[in-house]
Order: C-alpha cells, then structure tokens, then sequence
C-alpha cells in the first residue's frame, strides 16, 4: 500500500484544512503520529472509495468511447426511463413536452438524409430522437415506474437501439473501422505509425489503397521510391513477393499514397492470342485504324489492353523498341502485324535484313518487304516512303494525314534497326538519312516507323532520332536495368517497373510508355508459335488498302515489287493498278482497289462477306406466325396509349433495349436521387411524348416507380423508391 500511503500523506492537510506545511512536514504533532489527524487507514479506505468510484466512471466512459453511437444510446435510453419519473414529479403539461416531437424529427431527418442517404438509418434515428418528448410527455401523465410501462418502455428502447444499430450506415461503419483497425497495426509493422487509411478498394487481383501520411512525417515521393524497403516491408508482412505490392504517390495529392497489392498471382495464366484462341470474333469487317489503338497485350493489373497507338487524331505515332535477343521481339511484332494488317487503312512494310522472319511469316500479308541481306530493297522502302512524306505534305500544306483504304497510313517495321543504321551496317550512311526523315517529317503525313534493337545506344539506332522523336517507347525484357535509362531516362523516378527483374521467369513481358509518358506494364498476346502464325497470316491474305495511285507511281520499282518476292504463281497479273497503287475513276478519284489485283479483289470480296455476316448476325430470326394487320394497328395503339392503358395490358409490351437500356442506366447512376422525366427523355433522345409512354409501361412492369405527376415527377429504380424498403441494398 505504499503508493496509498503516500497519496494519503500528502492529500491530508488539505483535507484537515491546514497548511501543507502545519499538517504534513511541521506543526504541532498529531495524535495519530506522523502528522495526521485520522489514523492513516481511515485516509486509506476513504481515498480508496473515490478512486474506485472514479476509476468506474473512467471506465465507463472508455467503454462507451469504444462504440458512442451505439452505448451512448444505450446509456441515454436507460437515463431516459427515470428521467420520465422525474418529469411526472415536475407535472408539466404534457402536450407541451410532446410538441416538442415533430421539429427534433424533422431536424433528425434531414441532417442524417442529407449525410448518408440511408433511409433505414434515418428512419431509426428520426423515430428515436421524436419518442424521446414522446415518452417524456407520456411519463409526465402516467409516470414511469410502474410495471406495465417498464414493459413497454424497455421493449420500445430495445427495438430502436436494434434498429439503429443494425442500420446499414453502422454496420458499413464498424467494418470500415475494423479495417482501419487492421491497417493502423500494418502501418506499425512497417514504420508508418499515425497514417490513416482513407479507402480500400477491391482490384480484379487484390486491393488498392489510399493513405493519408501527413502526420506520419514523411513525404510520398520518399515513400513511393523504389528504394524505400516500405513495398518489401509490406509485401513481407503479407507473406507476398515484393513485386506483388506497388506503391506510388498519388497524383492528385501530395499527402497521399497509393498502395496496390496483388493477392492473386498475376502471371498465372496464358495470354493467348484470339485468333489463334479460336475467341476471336469471326466474319467481322476490318476496322479502321481510328477505331482505336493497336492492341499487343493484358496488363494483368487492371485486366486492360496492353495498347498502342501508331495513328490517332493527333497524327502518327513512331515506336522504339528495345528487346535483347530472346525477349519476345519476333512475338511482339507478330502482335503488331496481326493488328495493324487488320485495319482497312493502314499498309504495312517490314524491313528485316538480319533474319528475314518478317518476310518469311508475313510476306504475303506486307505491302513490300526486304528479308535476309536485301540492303537495296531496304533502302528502297525507306526511300518511298520518303516520297510518301513529302508528296502527301505537299497535297496537304503539313495538314494531319485523314486515312482512308485508298490513302493509308504507311508502317514500316524495321527489326535489328542496327543492320539498317548502326555503326556497322553496310548501307548506314544512306540508311541513316532515309529514317531521319521518316522519324522527323512522317507524323503528320501518315508515315509511321517501328524500330527494335537489341541495345538502345547510338552504335546500334546510328542516330539519337528513336530517342528523341518516337512517341511510343517500349522495353521488353532487359539483362540489366541501366538499359532502361537509354531507352526511358527517369523511368525509376516515374515509378516503372525495372524490366530486368519484373516477373522472373515470364516469358513475353513489356513495358509499353505513350508519347504523355503513360505507361503500362504487362504480357504480350502469345504469338510465338510461328507456324501458327504463318497459317494466320495465310488466312489474312494481302492487304485491301493501297496507296494513292499518283503518289505510287512515283515510286521506282513500286509496281514491281511483288515479282521480286514471290512466286510466279502468286503474282497478280499487271501489277497493282498504275504503279501498283489504286486504280483511278474518269475523274482522276481513286477506286480504292486495284482491279487486276485478283488477291487483293479477293480480300475485298471476303471482307464484304464478313461484313455483311457481321450485320446480319444481330438481325432478328422471322417469326414462326406472322403477324396480322390489325395486331399491329393495335399494338402500336396500345403503345402510343400506355399512360391510359390497363396495367395488364401495358404489362405485356415488352420494352425495346435501346429505350430500357438508357432509362435503366441512368436511374441506376441517380440512386436514390431520381430523375426528372426531361434527364429520361434526354437520355433516350426521342420525344417527350414517346418516352413517357415507354415510362409509364416500364412502371407497369415493376422495374421503375414514379413520385408526383407530369413536370414534377421523379423516377427511380424500384430498389431506391422513396419509403420503399427494397432501398436496404444501397450502400451509401
Ligand atoms: N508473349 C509471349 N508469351 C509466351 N511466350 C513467349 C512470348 N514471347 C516470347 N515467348 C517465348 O520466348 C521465346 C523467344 O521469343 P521470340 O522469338 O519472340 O524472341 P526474340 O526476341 O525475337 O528472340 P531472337 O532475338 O533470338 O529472335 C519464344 O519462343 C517463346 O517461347
């Protein structure tokens, strides 16, 4: 008892009204000895009841610290029922007391509606908080303590504590605590005590999430470095491989940063390519290169494409690829054939003088192509399309190219770019020249290149223009990470993944950055089978576009290229109209075909069967009974009548996708805030009156319900109906 003792001794003058020093240190001595009035025990006992008393009170307060809402309540109601006893004692007009219900409800209302959304949470806190001058005007007439009204009372004060907190916003609130819970002993672990978790989101391969670090005082950028150890620190806390935890900073507040974990291992499955897949959708027209980017694999991340654009709105796009030998590069540019060759208005040239696999596989499906040691038909691709450049600049005054079949976007693909322009290329000089151009002056005019070497150093590109003037950056998998700086210089910084480590042991993975150094990191469609891919290009025959007519033959040795390469069999008689490019109307337009081209009308014809099949495949089968005259007069009666009609009979006209879909979409974004009939008849773009008759049949149908009439009227989904209980399925 010695920490009583002392706190005995040193309280005991003040409690005896002395002076400190009289009572405790000097002063006459006291009876007891020791300089107190009371034998030391008494202090004891009567110190010992108040701090008991006082410890419960700390006590209770914790324990109702730990959940307010919900034992705040309890405590209050429980405070409520004597307190009803005391109101009877007081005797005030209990109406008064009573009035008091209506404005605490609406108050209760509108503050929690407007805060959560929550029907069912308001409902219980409004009903709560107006039973409150309720019960007390009750009590003031009947009083509180008798057995019947206990009953009742307590029955009552159980349902809405029950209520309130089985409410969805307390029970979102508790898991949401229950995982702040879980971060804030994660953050120990890993050295960032006192940051907050602000959102956990589920990914298609784990979680995402965002943390407050402001008060731990370090800064995100120090976080997010690769350097930090915190994804190694974390990973390892989750029994995970570093890689599989991502942290970067986030990019719209300096205070926050993004942690990603991967769960679930990315690299598990195949990425198989659809035409080889069988999932590829059959007798589809060929699209057009503004349709959108070039896609060359997943990014496993988000389950999104691993895209490329060569030519969008804002011109061409070069592309510098950097793939050590073994990396995927044949696979990735098998990818990038199989793409681009399947838009209508792009042609395609490969260049591949060291292993001739570009002519070898895709021969027949390039517009011109040089294969193993064909130095002069290198050069003479990079010269036309030198000529390309500068006479569409001319046509156009430096305007952005418009692609069409009969004027495309040309691609040249060079592989081992430092056979071509290297330090030790036998045609460098010449060669060097030629890609210059098309590096410096081809964006605009249509003329796009794609260059892959094994290292990304002047020896092997002959000159700095992939560095400075390809838009599009892609590194494969590199033996060490330094390559990566002579490719995408601050790539560490930026927070991309080090190709030289970035999932071991896969095979085909790359790292794709846009010309706005948007970057993506995933694995190549598999296209490394090269019989397959031969059969593939087989199937995809020679290209339908051709160039302009005018412009073709102005190219040396354009209208004959076919006859050097293929076999005599293979070579369509005269050529490729004049030149080799399109054939020409009377009025000097061109065709957008060559008609002496046999596999190119070939192509043509087997395009415009597959894309009248891929029309017709969504045209609805005929019905097995026709359909009479006067049925028809009647169903649009009923239709143009659905605000009259029966609700059976407006059950029975089914509703037209592409007026449900817009109604249901934009109901569904609104929640519980509805819509006005004008947002609706907006969204389906039809008229006022049409749109209301379909709306009046979709309520009949029970997928929508209406509050208020004509202009006023407000539409929600069924499950977020005012009043309606279905509204429990909204988390707010
Ligand atoms: N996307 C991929 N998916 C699955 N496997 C791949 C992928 N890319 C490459 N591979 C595997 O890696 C091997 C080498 O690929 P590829 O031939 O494309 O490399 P490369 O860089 O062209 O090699 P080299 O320079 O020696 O010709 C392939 O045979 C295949 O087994």
């Amino acid at each position: 008892m010695a920490r009583g003792e002392r706190f005995g001794t040193r309280r005991s003058p003040r409690r005896t009204g002395g002076s400190g020093r009289r009572g405790w240190a000097g002063g006459a001595p006291s009876r007891y000895g020791d300089g107190l009035p009371y034998p030391a025990g008494a202090y004891r006992d009567r110190l010992s009841a108040g701090r008991v008393l006082a410890a419960g009170v700390r006590g209770y307060g914790r324990w109702v610290a730990h959940a307010p809402e919900t034992r705040g309540l309890a405590s209050g109601l429980t405070a409520l029922y004597p307190a009803g006893e005391v109101m009877h004692a007081l005797g005030p007009e209990p109406l008064l007391v009573g009035a008091l219900a209506p404005p605490l409800a609406l108050s209760a209302w509108v503050g929690t509606y407007k805060a959560h959304r929550s029907v069912k949470y308001s409902a219980a806190l409004t009903a709560t908080v107006a039973a409150v001058p309720g019960w007390l005007a009750f009590a003031a007439h009947w009083g509180a303590f008798n057995l019947p009204t206990l009953v009742g009372y307590t029955s009552t004060a159980a349902l809405a504590w029950s209520a309130f907190t089985w409410s969805d916003v307390l029970r979102e609130r508790r898991a949401w605590q229950a995982r702040q819970l879980q971060w804030d002993a994660l953050a120990t672990a890993v050295g960032l005590e006192d940051s907050k978790l602000i959102s956990a989101d589920d990914t298609r391969l784990g979680q995402c999430f965002r943390i407050d670090i402001r008060a731990t005082g370090k800064r995100a950028s120090q976080l997010a470095r690769p350097g930090s150890g915190l994804a190694e620190d974390l990973a390892a806390h989750l029994a995970l491989p570093t890689e599989r935890v991502r942290i970067s900073a986030d990019a719209k507040h300096a205070g926050i940063i993004v942690i990603a974990v991967q769960l679930i291992d990315p690299w598990q499955g195949e990425v198989t390519h659809p035409a080889l897949s069988g999932t590829a959708s059959t007798g589809a027209a060929r699209r057009s290169i503004m349709d959108g980017p070039l896609v060359l694999g997943l990014d496993p991340d988000s389950g999104d494409d691993l895209a490329l654009s060569v030519f969008d709105k804002a011109g061409g796009h070069h592309t510098f690829l950097v793939a050590p030998t073994g990396s995927g590069k044949t696979t990735l540019y098998n990818n990038l054939i199989e793409q681009a060759s399947d838009r209508c208005d792009v042609l395609v040239m490969g260049i591949d003088v060291a292993k001739g696999t570009l002519s070898a596989i895709w021969g027949q499906v390039l517009d011109a192509h040089a294969g193993i040691g064909e130095y002069d038909k290198a050069l003479q691709i990079l010269a036309w399309a030198g000529v390309v450049i500068t006479e569409r600049s001319r046509a156009s005054g430096g305007r952005n190219h418009k692609p069409s079949p009969s004027a495309p976007v040309l691609l040249i693909l060079i592989d081992e770019l430092d056979e071509v322009t290297g330090y030790n290329s036998p045609i460098g000089t010449q060669a060097k020249a030629l890609v210059e151009k098309i590096y410096r002056r081809g964006r605009s005019a249509g003329v796009v290149l794609a260059t892959a070497s094994q290292r990304g150093v002047i020896q092997y590109t002959g000159t700095k223009d992939p560095h400075a003037n390809a838009d599009n950056k892609i590194v494969l998998r590199v033996n060490r990470a330094s390559e990566m700086n002579n490719v995408i210089p601050g790539w560490e910084l930026a927070g991309m993944p080090n190709m030289e480590t970035y999932a071991r042991g896969v095979h085909g993975v790359a790292l794709v950055v846009d010309g706005n150094s948007l970057w993506r990191a995933g694995r190549v469609r598999d296209l490394s089978d090269l019989d397959a891919v031969e059969a593939l290009a087989g199937r995809r025959g020679a290209p339908v576009a051709c160039l302009e007519s005018a412009i073709a033959a102005m190219l040396p040795g354009y209208g004959e290229r076919h006859r050097h390469s293929a076999p005599a069999s293979a070579v369509p008689s005269g050529g490729k109209g004049i030149g080799g490019g399109c054939a020409t109307r009377s009025d000097g337009t061109d065709w957008g075909i060559n008609p002496t081209d046999s596999t190119a009308i070939d192509r043509l014809a087997q395009d415009m069967v597959a894309e009248i099949e891929a029309r017709l495949t969504d045209m609805p089968a005929p019905p097995a009974r026709p359909t009479s005259l006067n049925e028809l007069i009647a169903a649009k009666h009923a239709v143009e009548h659905a605000d009259a009609n029966d609700p059976a009979v407006n059950r029975a006209i089914p509703v037209p996708e592409h007026i449900a879909r817009p109604i249901l979409r934009l109901l569904a974004q609104r929640g519980p805030a509805g819509a006005r009939r004008d947002e609706l008849v907006a969204a389906v773009g039809r008229s006022r009156s049409v749109v209301a008759g379909w709306l009046a049949i979709l309520r009949d149908h029970g997928s929508i319900t209406a509050l208020g009439a004509g202009r006023a009227a407000r539409y929600y989904l069924r499950e977020y109906a005012p009043g309606d209980d279905a509204s429990e399925g909204y988390e707010p």
